[in-house]
């Protein structure tokens, strides 16, 4: 299975450590596939389908210095770090994907039939890639609420804006997600929601878009940690998505400016809780 080299290689993981009260977590924004997971998948376009494509390189010029970064180069396609380690489902009796996903959003199966990963397969990628993340993640957290007392968690997120299999219509261009509240602070929620609205997009709270295994897990207010997803629709920076096209779509900076002034004061009010 390759378990070693991946362990002695560990460059998929990558930990910017800052000081500020805040950490940005981008778990889907990997779009590499280890040589030891391709054999089983139908075909490899597909593995990056669901990627968030470029959504690094929108935060990344605007993030204070000082922030925390937790971000994976795997694709979530081989396993995702924002679904629960045991496999329940993020949406019980609601179309969505698994930990080590066998369809793309749209239902589209990933792996050549009988391919798909066996439970000890499952477990090899939860021990190789999930858990390290989740680990990852919970230790910084724990150090800067140690130094602050809170700390403030943006678990990043984009998707294409039309996807009849997960929803109806075009998704707002903004969503944010508290686990209906349960994730951080009311005020913090109130005060996204205000630059949201002062924003040119359109946007929901708790819209189809929750947040996922990180927000949910993470999330604990009492406790000091404020955890909000932000799911944003791709046609917010991408200019040019074929949404029929399975490749990787072009980044271009300028197509980001608009949203990157949307982004900052949400940055700015998680800073200041
Ligand atoms: N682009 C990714 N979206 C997230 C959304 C989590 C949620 O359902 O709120 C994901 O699939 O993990």
């Amino acid at each position: 299975m390759g378990e070693a080299s991946l362990r002695g290689g560990g460059d998929w993981l990558e930990v910017v450590e800052g000081n500020l009260p805040f950490i940005v977590s981008l778990p889907h924004t990997g779009t590499t596939v280890p040589d030891e997971f391709a054999a089983g998948f139908a075909n490899t376009k597909l593995t990056t389908r669901d990627a968030d494509w470029h959504l690094h390189q929108v935060f990344r010029p605007i993030l204070p210095a000082g922030t925390t970064v937790v971000r994976t180069d795997i694709s979530r396609s081989i396993i995702d770090v924002n679904r629960p380690p045991d496999g329940q489902s993020l949406y019980p009796g609601q179309a969505t994907t698994g930990l080590c996903p066998t369809t793309d959003f749209d239902g589209t199966p990933l792996y050549r039939p009988g391919s798909e990963p066996a439970p000890n397969e499952i477990e090899c990628r939860r021990r190789l890639f999930h858990e390290p993340y989740a680990r990852a993640l919970g230790e910084q957290i724990e150090r800067l609420r140690a130094r602050h007392g809170r700390v403030a968690v943006l678990d990043c997120h984009s998707i294409r804006p039309r996807i009849p299999r997960l929803f109806d219509g075009t998704l707002p261009g903004l969503n944010i997600g508290t686990d209906d509240g349960r994730s951080c602070l009311p005020r913090v929620q109130a005060k996204l929601e205000a630059v949201a609205e002062q924003s040119p997009f359109t946007w929901v709270s708790n819209g189809r878009f929750k947040g996922g295994w990180i927000t949910r897990h993470f999330g604990n207010p009492k406790a000091g940690i404020d955890s909000v997803q932000i799911e944003i629709a791709m046609n917010a920076y991408l200019l040019v998505r074929d949404e029929n096209d399975y490749g990787a779509p072009e980044y271009e900076a300028d197509g980001a400016r608009l949203l990157q002034q949307t982004l900052s004061p949400f940055i700015e009010a998680l800073l200041q809780p």
